[in-house]
C-alpha cells in the first residue's frame, strides 16, 4: 500500500472578517516530499502554513498532518513537526544558545545544540541576545529551531528572506540535507529559482486559490513551449513580429516572448532579425519559459 501524504489539505477555507484568505484549497505533501508554496503577497500562504501548524483552525475543509489535526491533536504532533517562522517568536533577552537548549529539552532525540549553532553559523553570536541579533542570525536561528527536534515534517516560511548569498546557499543545504533523511518539507518563498532549486513539485496560489500545480519541469515547459528571450529594452515588437510571422511581447523591459512553438526556423529568423538591427542577445531560451514567467502570468493576468 502506498504511504499516505505526510500532509493532506481539502476544501481547506480561512477567512478573516470579510476576507476570505483561502478559498477552498486542496493540496498534498508526500513523504520526503519538498513542496513549494508559491503566490503574491496576501495570496494565502502563510494562512495556509498555519492551519497545517495548527495555529490557525480552518473555517471550512481538514487538514492533516503525519495523520493528525494539527488544531485538536497539537500535542502528539508538536514533537514530530518542525517551524521556522517569518518572525522568530523569541524573547528579546534570550541568547541563541539557550534557546537552543531549551527548545532540545521538549524533544526525546533532539540535535546536539552546540553543534547545530555552528552549522548554522551562529557560533560568534551564540551569546548575543535575541534582540540585538542581525535579521539574517534571527533567520539562521528560527532554521536552527525547526532542526533541533529532528522533525518528519518542516514548514520553512521564507526561510531565506533577507539572507546574504552565502547564507542563502547554506539554508539551501540545510534543505538539501533534510530531504536527503526523508524529510517532509513545505517552503514558502518569493524566490523563485529558490522554487527551482530546491522543490520537487510547486503550488502557485493567488487569493487562496490553487492556480498551478506541478513540478518545476512540468509548469515551465507543457503548454508553454516557447520562446523566450532577453536583449535591450523597448525593441520594436510589432515589426519584429511581422518578420519572424509570430506575435512577440515585451513581458517586462528588456525580457521578450514570442508567442508560437519553438522551431529551428524560428530561432534562425529571430537571431537574423537581431542581427540585421546589431541587437545583442542576452539570454535564450526555447521550448521553456521560467518559473517566474509562468508565476507571472498566472498571478497578474486579472490584475487591474
Ligand atoms: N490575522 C489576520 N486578520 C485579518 N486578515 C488577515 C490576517 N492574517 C492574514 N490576513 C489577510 O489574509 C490574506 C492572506 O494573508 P497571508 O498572510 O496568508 O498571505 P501570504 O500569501 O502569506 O502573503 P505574503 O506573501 O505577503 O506573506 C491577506 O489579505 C491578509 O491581509
Amino acid at each position: 500500500m502506498p504511504e499516505p501524504p505526510s500532509i493532506e489539505i481539502r476544501g481547506l477555507t480561512k477567512r478573516y472578517g470579510r476576507t476570505t484568505a483561502v478559498d477552498g484549497l486542496d493540496l498534498e505533501v508526500a513523504r520526503g516530499e519538498t513542496l513549494a508554496l508559491l503566490g503574491p503577497n496576501g495570496a494565502g500562504k502563510t494562512t495556509t502554513v498555519e492551519c497545517c501548524e495548527g495555529f490557525r483552525r480552518p473555517d471550512a475543509g481538514t487538514v492533516r498532518v503525519l495523520g493528525l489535526d494539527p488544531h485538536r491533536d497539537g500535542a502528539r504532533l508538536r514533537p514530530r513537526v518542525g517551524l521556522m517562522l517569518q518572525e522568530g517568536g523569541v524573547y528579546p533577552m534570550a541568547r541563541p544558545a539557550e534557546v537552543l537548549r531549551l527548545f532540545a529539552s521538549y524533544y526525546a532525540q533532539p540535535l546536539d545544540p552546540e553543534a547545530l549553532l555552528e552549522r548554522v553559523g551562529l557560533d560568534d553570536a551564540r551569546r548575543t541576545r535575541f534582540r540585538d541579533l542581525s535579521g539574517g542570525q534571527k533567520q539562521r536561528l528560527s532554521l536552527a529551531l525547526a532542526l533541533i527536534g529532528r522533525p518528519e515534517v518542516v514548514f520553512l516560511d521564507e526561510p531565506t528572506a533577507g539572507l546574504d548569498p552565502a547564507a542563502r546557499r547554506l539554508t539551501w543545504e540545510h534543505v538539501r540535507e533534510l530531504q536527503g533523511q526523508g524529510v517532509s518539507v513545505v517552503l514558502t518563498t518569493h524566490l523563485l529559482d529558490e522554487a527551482e532549486q530546491l522543490a520537487d513539485r510547486v503550488a502557485i496560489v493567488d487569493r487562496g486559490r490553487l492556480v498551478a500545480e506541478g513540478t518545476p519541469d512540468e509548469l515551465t515547459t507543457g503548454e508553454w513551449g516557447e520562446l523566450e528571450f532577453s536583449a535591450r529594452a523597448g525593441l520594436d515588437v510589432a515589426v519584429l513580429g511581422t518578420a519572424i510571422e509570430a506575435a512577440v511581447s515585451e513581458l517586462r523591459p528588456g525580457r521578450y516572448v514570442v508567442h508560437a512553438p519553438n522551431s529551428p526556423r524560428l530561432v534562425a529568423a529571430l537571431a537574423s532579425w537581431l542581427a540585421d538591427h546589431d541587437v545583442a542577445l542576452g539570454h535564450l531560451q526555447a521550448g521553456r519559459v521560467s518559473l517566474e514567467e509562468v508565476f507571472l502570468r498566472l498571478t497578474e493576468e486579472e490584475r487591474p
